[in-house]
């Protein structure tokens, strides 16, 4: 009998469920979107228990799909959007607030108020991250200050933190019924608490951000054996055997295991993860520090991490709020009736921008308008901006390590796209590599939760799943490339220093 490991992927936009066979190959997925919820200006979130339930039915959609049961099943891998914070009462199971969203500002002040001393690198020695709204803990402190009762509860033992990971694997394995309450290094290195050398929760950092060490899961490796499913019937029994970030399972799912390997995810936003082995390096050029993966008792793997807040979520922008297509593979057609840009380059600083700048000042900025751009220029200039913001990237991995990446495997939902990404390798000047299976944060998260439970036997195993599907040469010319980056930067000038007392 056949038997497959099922990977739950609790993504920013959607949740799905994988089924995945020996081979690395998609045996069947069920898939849900939930809302994206705007309150206010900056602020997004998400309903957490929406999210879960779409687990719920994803997991039944995909094993139904392929005629599945429980009894083919050997593990549950779990990956998700990170850096997103739940808080939830563990007598009752209920949030007490909406899941704040990694891509949400609302925090700026507590920022400013903890770099007042020390700088927004205050932590960053310890914690590899700036001081900055995207991660975790300053949204569970947001939530503490703003929520009645929510400080006296959390500081009664009353209330569990978890970013999605924690969230859905409480509620996997039982919820108020014995459910276990842990996260994976990957993600706790996405909180500002936790210690890069020690994989523990750093108590003093806790206490300034004035939140609870009992509403922390505990920190465990990225595969091994955390529980069994108690929580959905469908799977009742299985093991929970793996849990990564999202963009670290996509390393994994892309077999980048070893020192100087590196990959680039092209999903809301982009993330270039660069292998940096047993060695913490501390970045200079605008890069965070993070755990890669850790498997069972090994040594952890680190990695530097290129974040940017946006990109597919320009080209959601650009359907959504601006209707200017239906759908975003039309943006392709769009783009494809001009030659180039026209002389328009948007710099999509919704958030503020991340890697390499971390500049919370800056705002969205469409420059270069003359009376003949029209919207084939924009679709394209919006285009082009995922790929000027990944050539930062990747600068400042060349600068930070030595090392000159010979090529980039991508993955995620942009990388669809053919023009986006011939442009991309001529604005790197090196190929871009898509593997065949490109669901590959999914796979990351069965390989860990495979790896645990022995379906896989060690990474060369999962390495020989890997293979190439397409590859892109580049074709510009160095000047023309350089041109381009010249005024890539120059754009980018215009959109910082925006926000002051009156616009926020
Ligand atoms: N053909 C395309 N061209 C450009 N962008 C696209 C295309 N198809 C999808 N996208 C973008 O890719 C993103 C979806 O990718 P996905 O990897 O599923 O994202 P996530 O995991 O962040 O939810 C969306 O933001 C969407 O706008
Ligand atoms: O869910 P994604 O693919 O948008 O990824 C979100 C990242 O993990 C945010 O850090």
């Amino acid at each position: 009998m056949s038997q497959y490991v099922i990977a739950i992927d609790q993504g920013t936009t959607s949740s799905r469920a994988i089924v995945f066979d020996h081979d690395g190959n998609i045996v069947s997925t069920g898939q849900l979107e939930h809302e994206q919820i705007f309150p206010k200006a900056g602020w997004v979130e998400h309903d957490a228990a929406e999210i879960w339930n779409n687990t719920r039915e994803v997991i039944g959609t995909a094993l139904a799909q392929a005629n599945l049961t429980r009894h083919d099943i050997v593990g549950v891998g779990i990956t998700n959007q990170r850096e997103t914070a739940v808080v939830w009462d563990k007598n009752t199971g209920v949030p007490v607030y909406n899941a704040i969203v990694w891509q949400d500002t609302r925090t700026q002040d507590i920022v400013d108020q903890l770099a007042a001393d020390g700088g927004v690198e205050r932590f960053k020695a310890k914690v590899g991250l700036p001081l900055a709204t995207y991660f975790s803990g300053t949204k569970i402190k947001w939530i503490l200050d703003n929520v009645e009762g929510a400080r006296e509860r959390a500081e009664a033992g009353d209330l569990l933190f978890g970013n999605t990971d924690s969230w859905v694997t409480w509620n996997l394995t039982g919820g108020t019924d014995g459910g276990v309450h842990i996260t994976d290094v990957t993600n706790a290195s996405r909180t500002l608490f936790m210690d890069l050398e020690t994989l523990q929760w750093d108590e003093e950092i806790l206490g300034i951000f004035g939140v609870p060490l009992s509403m922390m899961p505990a920190i465990k490796s990225s595969s091994e054996v955390y529980g069994t499913v108690h929580g959905s019937q469908l799977l009742r029994e299985v093991p929970v055997a793996g849990i990564l970030g999202d963009q670290q399972a996509a390393t994994f799912g892309q077999a980048a295991f070893g020192t100087g390997e590196a990959k680039n995810t092209y999903g809301t936003g982009c993330f270039l993860i660069f292998n940096t082995g047993e060695e913490i390096v501390h970045s200079k050029n605008g890069l965070l520090t993070t755990l890669g993966y850790k498997l069972g008792d090994a040594a952890p793997h680190y990695a530097l991490e290129g974040s940017i807040a946006v990109t597919g979520s320009l080209i959601q922008w650009l359907r959504d709020n601006i209707g200017m297509i239906k759908s975003a593979p039309e943006v392709e057609e769009l783009a494809a009736a001009v030659e180039d840009n026209g002389g328009v380059y948007i710099v999509p600083a919704f958030s503020g921008l991340f890697a390499p700048y971390w500049r919370a000042d800056a705002r969205g900025a469409i420059v270069g308008l003359t009376r003949f751009v029209n919207k084939n220029h924009i679709a394209r200039a919006a285009l082009e901006a995922t790929a000027f913001q990944t050539r930062e990237v990747l600068d400042a991995v060349n600068a930070d390590s030595g090392v000159d990446l010979t090529e980039l495997k991508v993955d995620g939902g942009m990388v669809a796209n053919d023009a986006l990404m011939q442009f991309q390798a001529d604005i790197l000047g090196v190929p871009v590599i898509r593997p065949k299976v490109t669901e590959t944060t999914a796979l990351g998260a069965a390989y860990a939760a495979g790896l645990a439970v022995g379906f896989w036997k060690d990474l060369g195993e999962l390495s020989s799943n890997w293979s190439e599907d397409k590859r892109w040469e580049p074709q510009m010319d160095a000047a023309e490339r350089d041109r381009q980056m010249r005024l890539w930067k120059k754009a980018v000038t215009k959109s910082m220093d925006w926000v002051d007392e009156d616009v926020k």
